[in-house]
């Protein structure tokens, strides 16, 4: 009679993970790996191919039409028009976080996604959001998205869908996708309202309630103004804005508060140069932030050693050349590990140490993409600030 002991099992249980993996990953994958074998580097883990999928959309031809459009509905002259709004939140922000004075734990991020969220909505769309409503939860849903996402990513194991779906992460992730697109269908349907009442009293309501601050032209009324744009494909620009936007702001805007926690004399510095440069009162103008030199390579820094978008990829259309008898191949996915190109010492002096003059202007060249905050090329982001944080 066949006995099988626990071990036994679980080392054929073992065996079929391994033959699955194998199957469908490695073999399905076997042209990519090959090329990738030239490619000069450290060993790299089956991991991080599957980012892509996760990421962004392959679709390139849409995303070039969508690119444009946005491009020319979020120029500077709309990031200026925010400048008003954003420093009566950003008041209301250091109101928020005085209350955390003396507390030995505050929960930095959660309170600053917060506002992330809401001023994302309140510039880029136009609505101002009830934080007591469901869709005030809207922080942590993201919050949640991008830990699954990063979770899916990281750990190897979760590449392979049925782990993936068996530990109900899947289940997870969707519960997750679903608020957060009942949200983008709810911003739509009531800024199409709003667009034929003009007067909604909701929830979310298509507002500027701040009266005497200018009305900005927001990036949601350009898409829905073009009629080139159905209704499906102005929620997904919606929806990549949500998550574009507002974690990356909020992450980076905790690491510069923990390094000013770490580095009082930083803090100091950034503080001086504030209020000589824009003062206390009124309101700051764009010849005001131009003039934060210190306060921008200080961000820099930040964005350096601790980049939100710490990892992005891309999917290759066609066969790349990319010398030395290396060739990407056609549907392969490239990782483009943007942390470890910031801390890598190849490219930084003391990779590790926070040095913001790393940034001035006469500091050592470097080669052009060893700072990556931002990414670069035509798909880099559009919240970046002109042309001083390439
Ligand atoms: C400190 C804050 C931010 C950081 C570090 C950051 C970083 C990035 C990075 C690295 C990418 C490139 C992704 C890639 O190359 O695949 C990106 C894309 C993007 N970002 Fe940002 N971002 C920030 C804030 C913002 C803000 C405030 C907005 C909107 C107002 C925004 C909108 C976008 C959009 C729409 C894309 C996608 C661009 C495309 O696919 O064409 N980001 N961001």
């Amino acid at each position: 009679m066949l006995f099988v002991t626990i071990s036994q099992y679980l080392a054929i249980a073992c065996l079929s993970v391994l033959c699955i993996w194998y199957i469908d990953h490695r073999w399905k994958r076997r042209k990519w790996y090959s090329c990738a074998k030239n490619v000069p580097g450290p060993y790299a883990l089956p991991v991080i191919g599957a980012a892509y999928h996760f990421l962004s959309d392959p679709s390139r031809a849409k995303w070039r039409r969508h690119r444009k459009l946005i491009n020319s509905s979020f120029g500077q002259k709309a990031l200026h028009s925010f400048l008003p709004i954003m420093a009566v939140r950003s008041g209301d922000l250091v109101k928020d976080l005085q209350n955390t004075v003396g507390d030995k734990i505050a929960p930095l991020y959660h309170i600053i996604s917060r506002y992330t969220v809401e001023l994302t909505f309140q510039t880029a769309f136009g609505v101002n959001m009830n934080l007591n409503s469901i869709e005030g939860k809207l922080d942590e849903v993201i919050d949640k998205m991008i830990e699954l996402l990063t979770e899916r990513i990281l750990k190897i194991w979760n590449h392979l869908d049925i782990i993936w779906y068996l530990s109900g992460k899947q289940k997870e992730f969707q519960y997750y996708q679903n608020r957060l697109r009942e949200v983008v269908n709810e911003v739509v349907k009531r800024k199409m309202e709003g667009e034929r009442s003009k007067d909604s009293e909701t929830e979310i309501e298509v507002a500027n309630d701040h009266e005497n601050l200018p009305r900005s032209a927001a990036f949601l009324d350009s898409l829905m103004a073009n009629t080139d744009l159905d209704e499906s494909e102005i929620k997904d620009e919606v929806n990549t804005f949500i998550i574009a936007a507002t974690d990356t702001t909020a992450k980076a805007l905790t690491s510069l508060f923990a390094i000013f926690g770490i580095y009082p004399d930083i803090q100091e510095k950034v503080y001086r140069e504030v209020i000589e440069k824009v003062g206390l009162v009124g309101d700051p103008t764009p010849e005001d932030l131009s003039q934060l030199e210190y306060t921008e390579r200080v961000i820099k820094e930040v964005l350096r050693l601790f980049p939100p978008g710490f990892m992005i990829s891309r999917y290759a259309s066609g066969d790349i050349d990319i010398g030395d008898n290396i060739t990407v191949p056609e549907g392969a996915s490239i990782a483009i590990p943007i942390l470890q190109i910031h801390r890598s010492g190849e490219y930084w002096e003391d990779p590790l140490k926070f040095d913001p003059d790393r940034f001035l202007p006469d500091a050592a060249k470097r080669h052009p993409l060893s700072y990556l905050g931002f990414s670069h090329g035509p798909r880099n982001c559009i919240g970046k600030h002109g042309n001083s944080y390439s």
